[in-house]
């Protein structure tokens, strides 16, 4: 049975709108014209507080009993030698929550320009991304800024906001700046956001046009050999690229891969912008976050799609802050994973043969 979740979905996309606007405008006024200095902390770390500091006031505002999983904390900050960027992330998420409401947005989330927030008030309010996650009861995660490295570049990264109640996803918000509007289109109009509902399908909405939901309706279309591609990361470290070549050839795909950071590649592939996001580990122990995948598999999900690890396992949002041992991820179309799966599962075993 699907939640009705009317008003959440309304806060968490006012919430990751604000953040997109405000890491948008980090971008353009540090990254772009670099007027932060070498001892400035970096762009990137301005705009994960901040814009975490946003989204977190408006959570705590509008559902005070909700935890929240968010991957910042604010202890560099607290610290003396955090002065200078603690001053900044206080102007920037003052900026962002003080400014006019839209109408989709209410005052008594904390918007507005009554609402200027203290120093202690903004630090308090990053913390409440520490929860610790679990299996049971609501919770929120949030990974302000995903893909970092694309952030950096002006190219893909992500605002990443999910609601799981007892360990399922059931709201998902993923904000993507500079994502194109119409993949046919690269250079046209850019800036969107995606957003599921458990059982009520999975929508894409310009960013910039707060009256614009529901938006359009996704559905991941049937793809064969021919026109079928992989998204994967940009960054090596990030997955084994290696792996993904040898399941693209055993499924006979002829395309190349599309490289894309954060979880816009969730994004995309929903709305069949590539075929099939496949995420395996390097092998150093890394354990994929919550927040980095919680998201973006509800809304491939709703656009009619199946995502797993290497198994064929659903992935559990229920261990903590972390998926736990990490079998990578496997998300397609249904008709599509089916074979990914099985292509998968023969290059590993090839593996081990080795
Ligand atoms: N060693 C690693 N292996 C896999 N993912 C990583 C690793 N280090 C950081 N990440 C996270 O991977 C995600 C980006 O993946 P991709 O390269 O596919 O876009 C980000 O969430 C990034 O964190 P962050 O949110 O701090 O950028
Ligand atoms: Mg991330
Ligand atoms: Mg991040
Ligand atoms: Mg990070």
């Amino acid at each position: 049975m699907s939640l009705n979740l009317a008003f959440e979905k309304q806060v968490a996309i006012a919430a990751v709108r604000r953040a997109c606007v405000l890491t948008a405008s980090v971008f353009n006024n540090l990254v772009k014209n670099e007027t932060l200095t070498k001892e400035d902390a970096s762009p990137v770390t301005v705009g994960d507080f901040s814009a975490q500091a946003v989204i977190n006031t408006i959570l705590n505002r509008a559902f005070p009993d909700d935890p929240i999983v968010g991957e910042e904390d604010a202890a560099d900050l607290r610290a003396e030698s955090g002065a200078a960027l603690r001053k900044r992330i206080v102007e920037l998420a003052n900026a962002t929550l003080t400014a006019k409401l839209e109408v989709e947005e209410k005052e008594e989330w904390g918007l507005g320009p009554n609402y200027s927030q203290t120093t202690e008030q903004l630090l308090d309010i990053i913390d409440r991304g520490n929860y610790g996650g679990g299996r049971t009861g609501r919770m929120w995660t949030l990974d302000p800024i995903d893909g970092t490295k694309g952030f950096l570049r002006g190219e893909q990264y992500a605002v990443c906001l999910s609601l799981i109640v007892d360990a399922q996803v059931e709201l998902g918000v993923i904000g993507c700046p500079n994502l194109p509007s119409d993949p046919s289109n690269p250079s046209g109009p850019r800036g969107n956001i995606f957003v599921a509902v458990r059982g009520q399908g999975a929508y894409q909405l310009p960013l910039h046009d707060p009256l614009s939901s529901p938006g359009t309706r996704l559905a991941i279309p049937a793809f064969t050999p021919e026109n079928l591609n992989l998204l994967e990361s940009v960054e090596k470290a990030h997955a084994k690229l290696s792996f993904n070549d040898r399941v693209a050839e055993l499924l006979g795909v002829t395309r190349p891969p599309t490289r894309m950071d954060s979880q816009a590649k969730y994004a995309a592939l929903s709305r069949g912008d590539g075929g099939v996001y496949l995420r395996m580990p390097t092998g150093v122990g890394y354990r994929e976050k919550i927040w980095d995948h919680a998201p973006g598999s509800l809304i491939v999900e709703e656009a009619g799609g199946v995502v797993t690890d290497s198994r064929g396992e659903r992935l559990d949002f229920g261990l903590g802050r972390t998926l736990g041992e990490n079998f990578g991820v496997v998300a397609a179309g249904k008709q599509t994973h089916a074979k990914v799966l099985e292509a998968v599962k023969k290059a590993l075993a090839e593996e081990k043969g080795q």
